[in-house]
């Protein structure tokens, strides 16, 4: 995996480095001799881990037992072995070459596009972000708290720090090894969760007695469980669903481990099902609509590679539709909170104007007043929009109240 995740965050500077070296134009190339070229590079040039004769050797080695040809594995091992005599001059040419434009591992519609929104620095500090190994961060649950769980981390030996804009985040800047190896996560005393989605819980305040909370797209619950930490246990109910059966199955898992002391009830459905027989209102619904994803590209680097541009309208069709059934489910007074963990405006910003249009029972309520002062910098136009960082993945959130 680390090896596949490598090669997609340095993909343009991998197919610069075969270009540097192979005679033939790389659409030539066998494409299987191309993919392990580039692994074997990448294990060259970006890790050292791996001493050289080995990303070599076992490059070649993988390709034999492809069954490819002799003639082929000869070429591979000549290209990489040319590759290590060449190293220091090759390596400074794609970090950084004068005479041409820097090779940021994102295809040209995303830095076309975040270039026109952020500028050209941001969407450069983006790119680079993206294109480093991400940092674990973790949500320690409210009940046993952040300073205690770092202790019982240094305890077993683990480098920690607190995550500078959430207020329960720990960041393990070190770790590379199994989550269910972390002490304290058989007793539940943390969640998997990034920075920004943390603080997007929040949002869905006041967290008063009584009340009834629809978490629409639960996913593995990393907000819902957060939630259920949250509100009153006195009286207070969270219904959340999941219409993907992995997903649910690890939701629940995830709900079983967080032990909280509030009723959560778990529906494998989707929110248009659940519509059609619900009769019951809510006091607050969290809608954190399935999207293109851009904002965690850094976690999941293939993302950049697999999306297009022409699919955001289609992610906005179908995230106004959602939006638009999440709001017949509030009570007068009640909160609507849209998320995404996009930064494509036509998927954010586009959708809760568009909404607000055509519902005007509904007003954005500024999201600075529910966030710790740490995270206000994150907030802009009442939006909670911060971008991708370090321990910080990129985010949307609308907070809308229908009024009373
Ligand atoms: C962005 S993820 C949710 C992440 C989750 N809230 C969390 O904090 O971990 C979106 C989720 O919506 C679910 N989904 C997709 N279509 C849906 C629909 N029509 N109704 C409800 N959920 C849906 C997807 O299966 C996916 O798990």
């Amino acid at each position: 995996m680390h090896l596949v995740f490598g090669v997609l965050r340095h993909r343009d500077q991998l197919d610069f480095l075969v270009a540097q070296l192979c005679a033939r134009p790389t659409g030539q190339i066998h494409p299987w001799v191309r993919q392990a070229l580039t692994v074997g590079l990448y294990q060259i040039f970006f890790l050292d881990r791996t001493p050289t004769f080995a990303a070599v050797n076992e490059t070649v080695e993988a390709l034999r037992q492809a069954g490819l040809p002799k003639k082929l594995l000869g070429f591979t091992n000549a290209i990489l072995r040319e590759a290590l005599r060449r190293k220091e001059v090759l390596a400074a040419s794609i970090i950084a070459d004068p005479g041409n434009p820097p090779l940021l591992n994102h295809p040209a519609w995303l830095t076309e596009r975040w270039q026109a929104h952020f500028g050209a620095d941001i969407m450069q500090a983006i790119c680079a972000h993206n294109n480093r190994e991400p940092i674990l961060c973790l949500r320690a649950v409210h009940a046993y708290g952040r300073e205690p769980l770092r202790h019982l981390f240094q305890k077993a030996g683990l480098n920690t720090e607190n995550g500078a804009v959430a207020p329960e985040s720990v960041l393990l800047p070190d770790f590379h090894g199994e989550i269910p190896s972390l002490p304290g996560f058989q007793d539940g005393l943390f969640q998997i969760q990034d920075q920004s989605a943390q603080l997007a819980t929040y949002l869905l305040a006041p967290f008063s007695a009584g009340r009834r909370y629809l978490d629409c797209c639960a996913g593995l619950g990393g907000k819902t469980t957060h939630l259920a930490e949250l509100v009153s246990s006195q009286g207070s109910a969270i219904m959340a669903l999941e219409p993907d059966p992995g997903r649910f199955r690890l939701l629940q898992e995830n709900l079983a481990r967080c032990r909280s002391q509030t009723t959560v009830s778990v529906r494998m459905q989707t929110l248009e099902d659940f519509c059609r027989s619900c009769t019951s209102r809510f006091d607050a619904v969290l809608i954190d609509a399935p999207c293109s994803g851009t904002g965690v590209i850094g976690r999941q680097p293939d993302i950049r590679w697999n999306r297009r541009a022409e699919e955001l309208p289609r992610y906005q069709q179908r995230q106004r539709a959602l939006l638009k059934l999440a709001a017949t489910l509030l009570v007068p007074g009640g909160i609507l909170v849209y998320a995404t963990c996009s930064i494509e405006p036509e998927e954010n910003q586009q959708v809760v104007a568009g909404f607000l249009n055509e519902f005007p029972a509904f007003r954005l309520t500024d999201c600075r007043e529910f966030l710790a002062s740490t995270a206000h910098h994150l907030v802009s136009e009442g939006f909670f929009r911060p971008l991708p960082g370090r321990g910080q993945d990129g985010f949307f959130a609308a907070r809308l109240l229908r009024k009373g």
